[in-house]
């Protein structure tokens, strides 16, 4: 076994072509085998095996800097740089992380998780590297999806008005997590597919050389057309009319086309750009097939059992399967409904929706802001445009939710996904700051379900608010409630005491209310007695049930999962603040001013102690029941 003589990327500096497959046949093997019991993100990467092996052949890392996009790809170059024995705790708390991190090794310059960074943390590295008249390579390797974000080109439009010194590696494998969408994948399908493209390009750089040659007067003339020629003629001069020198397309499979490439691309000054063609899944017959289906997968498959082993990506979460289904109802109902989604049409579970209306159903590809804009451009036409997003990547579009979408008061509904912990993806994918940074935005309704069946009314009452809201809910599973016949218009600001009692009340939001129902029940056994409120609203919040409480002097505690920095306790703390309500006794529960690592969401929820007992222990020291105010 080879696999078993690598330790670092020096390891494989002088191996042969022949061995270098060799290898690259071990290590797919080596990927199957492991996720299929740690899960991971499988199909990416199976299909960067070569190119990773042919990056770290043809450069010197850590000298030269390799930075991946997205990260989701870069377990291979984690196996060659030392990490191979920690794959067995892949995304599990304290163990490997699923995406480059550079706490984790020299190896690894930037640390990723989303999309369509790479070209401008390499332009960060490259330009930094001139200033100080050093002479290392630096290279993003990003994806075809990945390239639909509009970072990219920031970074590309930077590069090339510079003429930095960088490669940008395009992995393209038609591939984001669905099929990838827009103008630039079918152009990068053009370049791909149609052979005469290259020929064409080769044919016409000779023909333009030799009119360089002859050197008379009307050569002259054409010579000053020639990059006009080019554009016209040429596809891949898309690249190069960015200031890019265009390499490829080439086979992201054929071990000596890639290194014979990646040497010429090392070897040539300025901006490149080396478009590799690779398969998504390759070596895994059942993702090769079905990329879409096992992007990602959950621990469990097994391998054994035969040739085309089960595919068990954990059974489709049922808020997006929730959120689908509601969406088809909503779509049925009202024509004006339009359903946006940034590359999530399978995570967000509108793949369904897309099915049922694929004329109200649009995939913008990885462009968070492009997508909020979009839907406030709608708005204005009186469409009711819902756009789904997970609130990990609402962060890309703050600014379109305060200046596209609040400041003209447009009724754009946003049914934020994953809100709050979200577990093996760890910091970078963590919903936690989607409260904190909504509520402050004027015009905007904030709110978080309980359950799948109140999740169906807020999203009900959300598309005929008329105005900007947002609903936020938890990755993952609901709580099998009976579903109503019709659909419930919830009264905004309003909250719901699901529970009474006297000492002490637990105003809990979202995914938190189950918490407080169970703590509820423990703090019985100890002799407290407490109201628990399913607050629903962040914004606005139940302000007569506030004031209430303050007539009673009844202690408080807030529970979210969210930052507790900014978040709804805030909230609470501030209305009794800006009312001059003093005297109050209120503690808030959320997420800690931390960035919280991977690992199994309820183990985080333990860690951050946000669960039942961490509850209980906290109303357990809170002060006695203050006396009733008069
Ligand atoms: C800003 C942002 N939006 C969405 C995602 C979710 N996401 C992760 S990987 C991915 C597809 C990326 O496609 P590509 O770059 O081509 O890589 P591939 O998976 O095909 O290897 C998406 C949409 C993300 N990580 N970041
Ligand atoms: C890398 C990335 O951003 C996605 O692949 C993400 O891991 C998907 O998360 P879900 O599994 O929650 O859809
Ligand atoms: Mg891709």
């Amino acid at each position: 076994m080879l696999l078993e003589q690598i330790n670092t990327p020096s390891d494989i500096k002088n191996l042969s072509v022949d061995q270098l497959n060799q290898l690259a046949e071990e290590i797919r093997q080596f990927l199957i085998e492991n996720l299929a019991t740690t899960g991971g993100h499988f199909g990416s990467n199976l299909g960067a095996v070569e190119l990773t092996l042919a990056l770290h052949q043809t450069f010197d890392s850590p000298r030269d800097k390799i930075i991946w996009d997205v990260g989701h790809q870069a377990y291979v170059h984690k196996i060659l740089t030392g990490r191979k024995h920690l794959f067995p705790t892949l995304r599990k708390f304290k163990g490997l992380s699923g995406f480059p991190k550079r706490s984790e090794s020299e190896h690894d310059m930037f640390d990723v998780g989303h999309a369509s960074t790479s070209i401008s943390a390499a332009m960060g590295y490259a330009c930094a590297r001139d200033i100080d008249g050093e002479d290392n390579k630096v290279i993003a390797v990003i994806g075809d999806g990945s390239m639909t974000g509009g970072m990219a080109f920031e970074a590309l439009n930077h590069a090339g008005h510079l003429g930095t010194d960088m490669l940008v590696v395009l992995n393209d494998n038609e591939m984001s997590i669905a099929p990838n969408v827009g103008a630039i994948s079918n152009y990068l399908t053009k370049l791909r597919v149609d052979p005469t493209y290259s020929t064409f390009k080769k044919d016409i750089a000779s023909f333009l050389h030799k009119f360089g040659e002859l050197g008379d007067k009307t050569t002259k003339v054409l010579d000053r057309f020639k990059d006009s020629f080019k554009s016209f003629l040429v596809p891949g001069m898309l690249f190069e009319e960015f200031g890019f020198t265009y390499l490829g397309p080439i086979n992201g499979h054929d071990l000596p086309t890639l290194l014979k490439y990646m040497q010429r691309a090392k070897n040539t000054k300025g901006p490149v750009l080396l478009h590799v063609v690779t398969q998504k899944g390759k070596g895994y017959a059942v993702a090769a097939d079905a990329p879409d289906k096992m992007h990602s997968v959950s621990k469990g498959f097994n391998l054994a059992k035969s040739d085309a082993p089960k595919v068990v990506k954990a059974a489709p979460p049922q808020y997006p399967n929730m959120f689908a289904d509601t969406m088809i109802e909503l779509a049925a109902q009202d024509p004006d409904i339009v359903a946006i989604t940034p590359a999530m049409l399978p995570g967000s579970g509108l793949i369904k929706f897309q099915e049922a209306f694929p004329e109200r159903c649009y995939d913008v590809g990885i462009a968070e802001q492009h997508a909020a804009t979009f839907a406030a451009g709608m708005a204005c036409t009186g469409k009711k445009p819902v756009l789904a997003i997970y609130s990990t990547f609402l962060q890309r579009a703050y600014d379109q939710a305060i200046h596209d979408i609040a400041i003209q008061n447009l009724p754009v509904t946003i049914a934020i996904d994953r809100a709050g912990l979200v577990g093996n993806d760890g910091e970078t994918h963590q919903g936690a700051f989607d409260i904190a940074f909504l509520r402050c935005i004027p015009n905007f309704t904030v709110m978080a379900p309980k359950d799948e069946n109140e999740f169906r009314n807020m999203l009900y009452t959300a598309v005929n608010h008329g105005a900007p809201v947002a609903v936020r809910y938890p990755r993952g599973a609901g709580l099998g409630v009976a579903i109503d016949s019709e659909f419930q218009t919830l009264p905004i600001g309003k909250s719901e005491v699901i529970r009474d009692g006297q000492d002490v009340a637990i105003l809990a939001l979202g995914s938190m209310v189950p918490v407080a129902m169970r703590a509820a029940e423990a703090l019985k056994e100890n002799g407290i007695d407490a109201k628990v409120v399913n607050m629903r609203f962040v914004k606005p919040l139940d302000e007569e049930l506030l004031l209430d409480l303050a007539k009673t002097g009844t202690r408080i505690v807030t529970v979210e999962e969210g930052s507790t920095l900014g978040g709804m306790g805030s909230a609470v703390m501030e209305f009794y603040a800006l009312n001059r309500i003093y005297g109050m006794e209120i503690y808030p529960l959320g997420l800690p001013d931390l960035f919280v690592e991977h690992g199994d969401p309820q183990q985080l929820l333990d860690h951050v102690g946000l669960n039942v007992d961490s509850l209980v222990e906290l109303v357990k020291t809170m002060a006695p029941r203050k006396q009733k105010r008069a």
